[in-house]
């Protein structure tokens, strides 16, 4: 086992006591250039704050909508039983935000179960159960990602070139990273050479994100545009390729970041093995392949302006799905923090729960 570095990047925390405090969420939005923590009072606050992308990441936002979910049942009085629907209310509310990563529905779902456990206790209860259970999967998938980050590093001999892509850190998930969990670890364990950041197309959560997060840390990074991937694998300069992700079907298909489906390509035709990193949490069952997940599809100017300056003509037509599906061949492993399974996933990947 290697030692971690204690990253201290996170992307939310909790500021008073439960009865009266809020949850301070860093805007990530102004990431690099500024560091704002913003205020949530409330669940609607809270779904503001995922779907306009305050927090991003997928095991972040299950954690954020725990927090929204105890945040929501804080503001009645009486048992849950007497008013069900609130529950439904607040639930749906989170559970709209953003579709794609798996993470927001099982933390909503935790919730449910400590909800029903508890209908019949009065509101100050219930509401402490919940911030109880937010702190839970906050903690454990700090705790989950240093160990994957440990299984991933393993895998190494060193001196190694890792390329990722979108942001998979600390800012990403309750602390430490999944992709950028097993790059830190590799970092700690002296066997990183180097990282090519992916800057991440349309949002930039490589350049503005992942680049941070490593500069912050001196990780020896070099930030390149999606486009040189292929450049630099030709070159021989990539060893792995790493990601994290939204959700695994059952079959191993992966949905991640737009980008990442292509990356996968260019490591098959590179030789290149293809990683992908993942606390436990990300992998849906009940999915049974990547043609069933939906793909978020977002604001076409984010594709059209780049920090608010205008990059393409008014009347053209804008795509803008926000991940794709990498399948389940294309991926030589991935990552959990109960160990590394190889294909084929439909065996290995329930081996692991
Ligand atoms: C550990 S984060 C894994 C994924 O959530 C990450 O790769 C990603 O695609 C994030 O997308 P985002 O749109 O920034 O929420």
């Amino acid at each position: 086992m290697t030692d971690a570095i204690a990253s201290n990047v996170v992307p939310l925390s909790w500021e008073g006591d439960r009865a009266t405090g809020r949850l301070l969420m860093l805007d990530q939005r102004q990431l690099p250039t500024e560091e704002v923590w913003l205020k949530m009072h409330s669940a609607e606050d809270v779904a503001r704050g995922i779907r306009e992308m305050v927090i991003r990441g997928a095991p972040a936002i299950g954690i954020a909508a725990a927090f929204g979910m105890a945040l929501g049942m804080r503001a009645f009085e009486g048992p849950l039983h007497e008013r069900p629907a609130e529950f439904s209310r607040i639930r749906e509310l989170l559970a709209s935000t953003r579709p794609t990563a798996v993470n927001l529905f099982w933390a909503l779902e935790r919730c449910a179960r400590v909800a029903e456990r508890l209908r019949d206790a009065d509101n100050a209860s219930l509401t402490d159960a919940l911030f109880n259970e937010a702190d839970q999967i906050f903690q454990d998938d700090r705790d989950n990602n240093l160990r994957l980050g440990n299984y991933g590093a393993a895998l190494f001999e060193g001196p190694t070139r890792i390329l990722t892509h979108c942001n998979t850190g600390a800012l990403a998930t309750g602390g430490y990273g999944t992709a950028l969990g097993v790059i830190r670890a590799l970092h700690a364990s002296q066997k990183l050479e180097h990282v090519w950041v992916g800057e991440t197309r349309p949002y930039l959560q490589g350049a503005r994100l992942t680049a941070w997060e490593c500069v912050k840390e001196g990780i020896d990074a070099t930030l390149i545009t999606d486009s040189m991937a292929a450049h630099f694998m030709k070159l021989g300069q990539v060893d792995a390729v790493i990601l994290g992700t939204d959700r695994i079907a059952r079959n191993g298909d992966v949905a991640n970041k737009i980008g990442t489906y292509g990356l996968a390509v260019l490591c098959k035709h590179h030789n290149i093995p293809f990683y992908v990193a993942t606390p436990l949490s990300t992998i849906d069952l009940n999915t049974a392949s990547g043609d069933d997940i939906e793909i978020e599809q977002r604001d076409p100017t984010e594709v059209t302006h780049i920090g608010g300056r205008q990059m393409a003509p008014e009347g053209v037509g804008v795509a803008h799905p926000a991940f794709d599906v990498t399948p389940a061949d294309l991926v030589t492993a991935i990552i959990t923090e109960a160990g590394v399974v190889y294909p084929p996933y439909t065996d290995t990947l329930p081996t692991l729960f």
